[in-house]
Formats: C-alpha cells, sequence, structure tokens
C-alpha cells in the first residue's frame, strides 16, 4: 500500500513516528541515532526512516513546513499506516525571555488563527491539545534523563515573515499564554484528535524575537540533540 506522497509499505513504518519539520534533519536523526536505519520514502524528498532505538523500532520523516504539509504526512501516517504517536521535534522562535535560546518547550496547547482545523472537520476550537498521557510521560523522561522541559503553549502561525501588528508577540504571551512560534502543531494535534492518535511536540528555541538572538548551525545540532534524545526515550517508554 502506498499514498500520493509516501512509497512505504504499512510494515516499513514504526507505531511511534519522530516529525522535524526538514527532511534532512530526519536523515540526521535517523543516521546518528538510530541502528540499522532503512529509507521508507523519498516522494518529494519526504525523507522517512525507520530503524531501532535502544531494540525497539521508530521511525522519523520530515513534516514539511506549515500546517497543509504537516496535515497530508501525519494524517496519512495516523489513518494509512496505523501510526499510533508522532512526536514533532521542531524549532521555534521564542517571544519571551522566560523561554531562552537553545531551551526545549513541551508544548501544552498550540494556539492559531489558521483555518487547518475550520476546513479539515469544522472545528472551531484555536486552541488544540496534544495528548495529555504522552505529555505526562515526556515529563517524567525529561526528570529522569536530565533534560529539562518549560511547559508552554505556542503560537502555531500559519506565517514566517509576518508585517502586521508588532506587539503580536506580547499579545501571545499575554493572551494565550504562548512563549514561542511556530508552524505545524496545531494542524498535527487535531489531526490527531480527530483520528484518535497521540501526539505531542518538542521545540529547540532557534531564535529569539525578544533578544534577537539565532542559533548558528553548529550551535542548533548540538541543541537539537537534547531534544531528540528526550523523544526517542519518550517513545521508547511507549
Ligand atoms: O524546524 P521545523 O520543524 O521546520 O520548525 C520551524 O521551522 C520552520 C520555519 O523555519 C517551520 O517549519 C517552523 O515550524
Ligand atoms: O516558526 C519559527 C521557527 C523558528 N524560528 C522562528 O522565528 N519561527
Amino acid at each position: 500500500m502506498s499514498t500520493a506522497h509516501n512509497s512505504a509499505n504499512i510494515e516499513d513504518v514504526a507505531k511511534v513516528v519522530l516529525m522535524p519539520g526538514d527532511p534532512l534533519r530526519a536523515k540526521l536523526i535517523a543516521e546518528n541515532f538510530l541502528k540499522d536505519a532503512v529509507l521508507f520514502n523519498d516522494v518529494r524528498g519526504m525523507l522517512g526512516y525507520t530503524g531501532t532505538y535502544k531494540g525497539k523500532r521508530v521511525s522519523v520523516m520530515g513534516s514539511g513546513m506549515g500546517m497543509a504539509s504537516m496535515g497530508i504526512y501525519s494524517y496519512e501516517l495516523f489513518k494509512f499506516y496505523d501510526v499510533d504517536a508522532i512526536i514533532r521535534v521542531g524549532s521555534t522562535g521564542s517571544y519571551s525571555e522566560r523561554l531562552p535560546m537553545k531551551s526545549v518547550a513541551l508544548v501544552k496547547g498550540s494556539y492559531s488563527e489558521s483555518t487547518y482545523a475550520l476546513a479539515q472537520s469544522g472545528d472551531t476550537d484555536t486552541m488544540q491539545y496534544p495528548d495529555e498521557d504522552l505529555n505526562k510521560l515526556i515529563e517524567s523522561v525529561s526528570q529522569e534523563v536530565s533534560i529539562p522541559v518549560v511547559k508552554t503553549n505556542t503560537h502555531s502561525s500559519d506565517v514566517f515573515y509576518y508585517e502586521g501588528d508588532l506587539e503580536q508577540p506580547e499579545k501571545m504571551v499575554e493572551e494565550q499564554d504562548a512563549l514561542c512560534v511556530e508552524m505545524e502543531s496545531f494542524a498535527l494535534f487535531h489531526n490527531a484528535k480527530v483520528l484518535n492518535k497521540k501526539a505531542a511536540c518538542l521545540l529547540t528555541v532557534s531564535d529569539s524575537l525578544s533578544t534577537n538572538e539565532h542559533l548558528s548551525a553548529d550551535e542548533r545540532q548540538t541543541s537539537f540533540n537534547e531534544m531528540i534524545t528526550l523523544a526517542l526515550e519518550s517513545a521508547i517508554r511507549l
């Protein structure tokens, strides 16, 4: 079985999938963290691999950028590949010094102005949520492996280059308790909800919109490693 966007057979994909936005980050994760990783998809360059981590089968696949792309890939993984859980591992821009550079955020709610949920199923909720039990697991693993997380809502935006209200970051912090911005978790959480599956989202702060700092390529690599370790250590306990 395959779809228009994924050439894998159902048995090629593990029950738990890590999803970075960037397909090349999926490749790096497969090469550096998984044993015996095998490529299961390269349609449109959206690389997906399955291997083992500490003996347990885990997959990793890019989601692409934005709700529409995450919407397609996560829907297909849940619905047609019988995936139980997806953990997004993304980069984020911080709106507040309460979420410093390189810190890891565990998303407890995803606020969006996006029409994704409305268009997908008529869902008018502007806040979509991760799986509560999966988040609790990640939180407890974070203590066990000493990789701290900041629990926060995120702003899940359709827009990267923004020319609107300059006070948007402050408003997101005050009105939505969203300390950061990224572009996919709202669609992922919505799909998990309508398909009765599990989803979570870990984000590493790569940019600060409050202090105007940005991670270098090397720093990104090192700090993403902590988030990926936490996601994998959680995945094998599911
Ligand atoms: O690092 P990833 O997972 O791609 O996530 C963030 O980076 C991209 C923007 O540069 C968007 O996809 C945003 O959500
Ligand atoms: O969506 C994103 C992701 C990383 N950094 C940003 O500024 N925005």
